[in-house]
């Protein structure tokens, strides 16, 4: 049962091409890996399934509402945008208590939720109890992503989640959203770093130009890569997502023949 499906979303800025005639389903409690080069349209994907830009063709349905519907889609999604909106003279505690009160959460479950995401994630009542000006940018993307599933959504956008995370934070966060698809929770997850994929996504989409290039598990990709001594994913990122000419090399590391990718 797909949680997030396109057909031909296509978005245009003036002569640019953001993204092009893009066909996805994503289905529900599954991670999908969503890559590309800068630039590649991730965000404005992410923007016009989360409503916040429409489509210049093409439609989208996340959670079963339209992209286009703003009001049907907002009950149903979390967005961690990579610049997360927070109010910086508030606390923690007052940006999420501020957060709930918008999305119509019983406050006691909601203190509940976000005093237990916020152990998870080793933001202490001593720091989520001063004002967001002070916090580093690790403790701004842990209130940011408690805000994003706060309201418990059936679809969480994610881009870049463990960004400015120390290690351990972002291996909790990778556990978090392992636990989020457990439970039924559609994920979409952008980021560069691959690891993180590999480790979490069940699907994986290349974007390249606007385009999706490649589509499968983190292992069928890898299969796909045709270069390097041992086939990794980000191998097959990189030679899909390359106008360039490419060199393939033998076993002694020499050039040996030249091709274009063949889109
Ligand atoms: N508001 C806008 N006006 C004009 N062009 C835009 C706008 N937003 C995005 N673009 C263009 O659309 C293309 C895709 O940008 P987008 O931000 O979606 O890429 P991205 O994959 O998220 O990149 P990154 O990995 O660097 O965040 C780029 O060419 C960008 O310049």
């Amino acid at each position: 049962m797909p949680s997030i499906e396109t057909t031909d979303l296509t978005k245009r800025f003036g002569d640019t091409v953001a993204v092009e005639t893009l066909n996805l389903t994503v289905d529900t409690g599954t991670v999908f890996g969503f890559l590309g080069p800068n630039g590649a349209g991730k965000t404005t994907t992410m923007r016009m399934l989360t409503g916040l830009t429409r489509p210049t063709r093409g439609r989208g349905t996340v959670g079963g509402a339209d992209v286009t519907d703003r009001d049907a889609l907002r009950p149903h999604i979390g967005y961690l945008p990579e610049e997360p909106p927070l109010y910086d003279h508030a606390t923690a505690y007052e940006q999420l208590e501020y957060a709930a009160g918008l999305r119509d959460l019983d406050p006691t479950v909601a203190k509940e939720r976000v005093d237990s995401l916020l152990d998870r994630l080793d933001l202490p009542p001593e720091d989520a109890s001063t004002r967001i000006s002070d916090y580093s940018k690790g403790m701004r993307q842990k209130v940011a992503f408690v805000q994003a599933v706060l309201h418990d959504p059936s679809v969480v956008f994610l881009d870049e989640p463990t960004s400015g995370l120390d290690p351990r934070a972002a291996r909790t966060l990778r556990s978090l959203v392992a636990e989020l698809a457990d439970d039924g929770t559609t994920v979409f997850l952008s980021t560069h770093i691959l690891p993180v994929v590999e480790e979490v996504a069940d699907t994986v989409g290349i974007l390249y130009d606007g385009e999706l290039v490649a589509e499968g598990t983190p292992g069928e990709l890898e299969q796909r890569a045709e270069t390097g001594e041992t086939r990794s994913l980000e191998d097959a990122f990189l030679e899909l997502t390359t106008d360039e000419e490419r060199v393939d090399v033998d076993a002694d590391g020499r050039a040996v023949a030249t091709e274009q990718r063949d889109g």
